[in-house]
């Protein structure tokens, strides 16, 4: 019996607030008891109340709400109740929090268990009992919720929804992000039409015509992208950072031609030296072109050699367009000493072949498809007090509709890839099935991953240096979590929803993993760590290293074209009416500016790293953890913005500041 102050708070996006009417009840661990309490949820708005009861409830264990709707049946979403007890024998009021953060629809009960303290999380057997039952029920719900899809096979599973009004309301874009991201579409797509409607269907006349269609700052690009130097420290620091590793041997497919012993000398000396660097694209090699508007395009496999200059600088040695093939001629070997324009062109192969394993395999796969997988079984096997699920769930926030937005209009029959992508028409289907079956665990494990590329060490790697400290960071931050709701690593082990959740991921979602790494179970908190590490990373630092950099680098087309309209050149003799013949159409050039605008652009009202709205934990210790996770990045973020003031080219992609706590967009 005692005194209990309740307060109901609503969320503050357009539509949290209900015309219903809405009844709580107290359940504790001998008893419950119904508060009678029936009001109207207001947006943004917290409804206080207090009551006075003569039931013995014992410690809180969850709080019930029932919506009852008289006429109009609506949703309303309920941020958390927080519950003040006073009772005789206590020296001061307890304050007990119950989060829901998700909407409340239709008229049956809902039950919020208390928030996951340590002492909640290991309370003894017949309270966890009581637990047991909830958790059960609620995941079985989830299941019929949250079901996977096969959409093209070979890819990992997503979740099952045609389109994004398929998907369960709480994965669904708020309000506000809605109407930008759908605004943002159109003015995106009417900025670039609309100025060049006249010349849509023509070809350009020049490589300066393209400035005709260039937003914003890209400035450095338009006036450096020929430059060497410029091309290779994009491999380091660019849209894309993920292709680049130190060659251990001279690759296999790279046949040097009599008469060019000279090149094979100095790649054998940088070889030796461990400054020699390559690109390989091989994973295009065989790729079906695209067809746009009754026009065949056409792909390249590229291979590219780097040498490392003791100033940092990486340039480009040797660039080979296309595999040798048996019973072929030997394929030329393009060179820095070549003519001007047949050197340029090459590159302009490699960006755009770089373009393609970039947004297919970098940012498509092993971000977005990657996060949605984890979302799904997160949804699916980690009920809503499990530690897991609130230390990952606000790294899920909008990206299942993000996805399924990508799969109705970007990656899909008709979508922006068929329109204006040489990979269009169902070749970029078969890359990512390639990608998909070449991705390992240790390819999500940047510390793993840099190691595996030769990349440490690299002064003027900026992307690894900041994902290796973003990497540190987040580690110590699931590590906090982590070590707080498990003692020890047999925790783990017995932990079933845990377990599941793993297997759900490698063996479902995945299509079996293990084979390339992933695990089918977690045997000690220090293996729990690194998983969640990886799912956290992805779903927010390496996807922001991904992302961001579209617009700075693939606004100016020529430096990333979307699409190649001619063979690549097999002699050395290229004309500027070849390069204008093979570079993208006005309405390609224009939407892959308006697409790479739409899609790096800062989001409005975004949540960043470290920042969720979200309270899911409650006690001193978890929010000690989350304070120090917000200290360290604050630390990075001075680091960085000081190392970039000593820099001709900053590199920000990986600024605390800039990186969403979730993938949405
Ligand atoms: C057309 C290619 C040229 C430049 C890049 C433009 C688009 C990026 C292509 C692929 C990006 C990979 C994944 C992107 C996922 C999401 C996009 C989701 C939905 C797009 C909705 C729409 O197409 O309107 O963004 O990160
Ligand atoms: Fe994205």
């Amino acid at each position: 019996m005692g005194r209990y102050r309740v307060r109901v708070d609503t969320g503050n996006f357009v539509f949290a607030a209900s015309a219903n009417q809405v009844q709580l009840w107290l359940v504790g661990h001998h008893s419950e008891a119904k508060l009678g309490l029936w009001f109207h949820p207001a947006r943004g708005q917290m409804e206080d109340f207090e009551v006075d009861l003569k039931e013995d409830l014992g410690p809180l264990l969850f709080v019930k709400l029932q919506k009852i709707h008289l006429l109009l049946k609506d949703a309303w979403f309920c941020n958390h109740i927080t519950v003040w007890v006073s009772e005789k024998n206590m020296e001061e009021e307890q304050e007990i929090l119950f989060p829901c953060y998700r909407w409340v629809q239709g008229d049956g009960i809902i039950c919020l268990p208390v928030a996951t303290g340590k002492e909640t999380w290991m309370m003894e057997k017949e309270v966890q009992g009581l637990f047991q039952k909830h958790r059960e029920e609620e995941l079985e719900e989830r299941r019929r919720l949250y079901r996977w899809n096969t959409w093209r096979k070979g890819l990992p599973l997503t979740v099952d929804a045609m389109t994004e009004k398929d998907l369960p309301l709480d994965m669904r874009f708020h309000e506000d992000k809605k109407i930008d991201f759908v605004g943002a579409e159109v003015t995106g797509l009417m900025e670039v039409v609309l100025k060049r409607l006249s010349t849509l269907l023509s070809s350009w006349n020049s490589l300066d015509d393209f400035a005709q269609i260039v937003w914003g700052h890209q400035k450095r690009v338009c006036e450096s992208w020929k430059d060497d130097d410029f091309f290779g420290y994009q491999f380091l620091n660019g849209a894309n950072p993920t292709m680049l590793r130190r060659s251990t041997s001279l690759p296999t497919r790279l046949v040097i031609p009599p008469g060019a012993e000279e090149l094979q000398t100095q790649l054998e000396r940088k070889l030796q030296e461990g400054c020699l660097f390559e690109a390989d694209f091989s994973l295009l090699d065989g790729i079906q072109p695209n067809v746009i508007q009754g026009e065949r395009q056409y792909l390249a496999a590229p291979l590219v050699m780097f040498k490392m200059e003791p100033d940092g600088k990486l340039l480009p040695m040797v660039i080979q367009l296309q595999p040798p093939c048996s019973g072929s001629p030997v394929p030329p070997l393009f060179l820095p000493s070549d003519p001007s324009l047949t050197w340029l062109l090459a590159k302009i192969w490699v960006k755009n072949s770089d373009l393609q394993l970039h947004e297919l395999q970098a940012h498509l796969l092993k971000t977005h498809l990657m996060a949605e997988v984890f979302a799904v079984a997160t949804m699916r096997c980690l009920s809503g007090m499990h530690p897991i699920f609130k230390l990952l769930v606000p790294h899920f926030r909008y990206t299942m509709e993000i996805n399924t937005r990508a799969r109705t209009s970007l990656i899909s029959e008709g979508g922006i890839f068929d329109q204006v992508t040489n990979t269009g028409g169902g070749g970029h289907l078969d890359i990512l099935r390639r990608a998909t079956a070449c991705l390992t665990y240790r390819s999500l494990c940047l510390p793993n991953d840099l190691a595996d590329r030769g990349l440490l060490g690299i002064p003027s790697a900026l992307y690894v240096h900041d994902v290796l400290r973003l990497w540190d960071i987040i580690f110590r931050y699931v590590q906090g979590i982590v070590h707080l709701h498990y003692s020890g690593d047999k925790d783990v082990q017995d932990d079933s929803e845990l377990q599941a959740w793993c297997r759900e991921i490698t063996e479902i979602g995945l299509g079996g993993a293990q084979d390339r790494g992933f695990p089918v179970s977690f045997k000690s908190r220090a293996e729990l760590c690194h998983f969640l590490t990886m799912c956290i990373f992805t779903s927010s630092a390496q996807h922001s290293a991904v992302s961001q950099g579209q617009q700075d680098w693939y606004t100016w087309v020529p430096n990333a074209p979307d699409t190649m309209r001619q063979p690549p050149p097999t002699t050395k003799d290229v004309t500027l009416e070849m390069v204008m013949a093979t570079m993208p159409k006005v309405y390609q050039s224009c939407l892959q500016i308006a697409m790479t605008w739409l899609l790096s652009r800062v989001q409005p009202n975004r949540v960043l790293l470290g920042y969720p709205k979200e309270e899911y934990f409650s006690g001193p210790e978890s929010k000690a953890v989350l304070s120090r996770f917000q200290e360290d990045l604050d630390i990075l973020e001075r680091e960085i913005v000081a190392r970039n003031e000593g820099l001709d080219l900053p590199y920000e992609y990986l600024l605390p500041s800039r990186i969403e706590n979730s993938i949405t967009i």
